[in-house]
């Protein structure tokens, strides 16, 4: 067997998505093999063979995403990674990762690749480092209220709400709203064709005993400038009390008025005693709002790990939040090409960044660059963990980097890929 990567065709997608269906182990519904079918980009789709049979899958999606200062830069979406439970341990994922992001190198159109790991401890070897986190909570919304500063209740309530149990209904307006958020926030992927199935996939096997989704979309007049996609799943207590859960699938809005509407209509939805909220942006407005934190049982978990593909051209993507001037010794053990020292000099309005031979102010490892771009991990923070060095200690140049790249927005990724 070679575990030399080939570029899948049209025809043998079946097979090949096939792999990746039995590597989860999971159920898959038809609407999901559809929509995944008709998402692949088979070009940029990867398949290892062993006697004419695949035994390992990567893909990649053509996205776009937002970065710190408001750019949607081209990026590399890894997807769709597996191997075959007979040929694991044999380096067929290393031969994917090599030729993946030795393609990505040779196009050099996308500076920046991401992925959602299956499990954390895979793909750090390969330079991905943690850039954005998720929010979840069980908010007891029997105990907890939501207490709107005056203003803000009044402006909200002047919202008109237009619900349907018929999500698809409602789609233009909730692609309105994603549309014109997608700036304002790092992580944020950009709308690309056929990607607005992917919220309203809602295969029975998945809904265990709850509703079909709904959606609700808050307008400013004619204007949507918010929804959310919720289902309910009723349950009722020994004493036959209503002791319902509404589970939040997506919500998006474009300014607090919008939010606070939208959670307003969470909290009241009737027979319902929870809200389960997942996959939310670290500094979701809600959290300001509820009279009793703990009873939302906030945890986080990592959700998008982001690798620099061309260091130079990604840090010259974003912006910076102060200005910075200093160089990084950037060490790339995976994508040597990214080995050595770097100039950054940015500020709010953009940045430049090249190679240099001075010497260097800090010293990190790509997958600690990855973790720091979309300015939801502390530069300082990691230093403190040992994972970024400084030169010259008190030199100031960590503090005037730290500041940079820290975002005033905690990145986020809206949705699974
Ligand atoms: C972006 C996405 O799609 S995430 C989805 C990933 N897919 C899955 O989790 C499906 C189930 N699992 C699998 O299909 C496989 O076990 C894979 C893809 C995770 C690993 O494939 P393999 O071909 O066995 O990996 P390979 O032999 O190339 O190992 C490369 C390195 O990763 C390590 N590794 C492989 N799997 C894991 C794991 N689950 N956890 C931690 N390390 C791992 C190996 O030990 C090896 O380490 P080294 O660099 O120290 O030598």
């Amino acid at each position: 067997m070679t575990t030399e990567p080939q570029v899948l065709q049209a025809s043998e997608w079946d097979a090949w998505y096939d792999i990746l269906v039995s590597a989860f182990g999971s159920e898959e519904s038809s609407e999901e093999r559809e929509l995944f079918r008709s998402l692949t980009e088979t070009e940029r789709s990867l398949g290892v063979w062993d006697e004419g049979r695949p035994v390992g899958t990567a893909g990649a999606f053509s996205f776009r995403m937002a970065v710190p200062g408001g750019a949607v830069v081209p990026t590399a979406g890894v997807t769709m990674v597996s191997v075959a439970p007979t040929h694991r341990r044999r380096g067929v994922l290393r031969s994917l990762m090599r030729r993946q992001l030795d393609d990505l190198h040779a196009a050099g159109e996308e500076p920046l690749a991401v992925l959602t790991a299956s499990e954390p401890a895979i793909y750090g070897r390969f330079g991905y480092g943690l850039a954005a986190r998720a929010l979840e909570a069980t908010i007891d919304s029997s105990r907890v209220s939501l207490q709107l500063p005056p203003g803000l209740e009044a402006e909200a309530a002047g919202l008109r709400l237009r619900q349907s149990n018929d999500p698809s209904s409602l789609q233009s307006e909730c692609e309105a709203v994603y549309a014109r958020c997608v700036a304002a926030r790092p992580g944020m992927l950009e709308r690309r064709p056929g990607w607005e199935r992917q919220p309203l996939l809602d295969p029975e096997s998945g809904r265990e005993g709850a509703s079909p989704l709904r959606c609700v979309v808050a307008l400013r007049g004619e204007e949507p400038v918010g929804y959310a996609r919720y289902a309910v799943k009723p349950r009722w207590s020994d004493y036959d009390a209503a002791d319902g859960d509404v589970l939040l699938r997506e919500l998006n809005a474009v300014d607090p008025a919008a939010h606070a509407a939208l959670w307003r209509f969470l909290f009241g939805i009737d027979l319902t005693t929870s809200i389960e909220a997942g996959g939310r942006p670290l500094d979701d407005p809600w959290l300001h709002w509820v009279s009793d934190p703990r009873r939302c049982a906030p945890r986080w978990t990592d959700t998008l790990y982001l690798r620099p593909v061309e260091v130079g051209a990604a840090l010259a993507a974003r912006a910076y939040a102060h200005p910075v001037d200093v160089v990084l010794e950037v060490e790339d053990t995976f994508c040597p090409w990214n080995t050595g020292r770097w100039r950054l000099s940015g500020d709010e309005k953009g940045a430049v960044c090249a190679p240099t031979r001075d010497a260097a102010d800090l010293a990190l490892s790509v997958r600690e660059l990855g973790a720091a771009y979309l300015g939801g991990t502390s530069l300082a923070a990691l230093a403190r963990s040992g994972l970024v060095t400084e030169a010259r200690p008190d030199s100031g140049a960590l503090r005037e980097a730290a500041r940079a790249f820290f975002g005033e927005t905690a990145p986020w990724l809206p949705h699974g890929f």
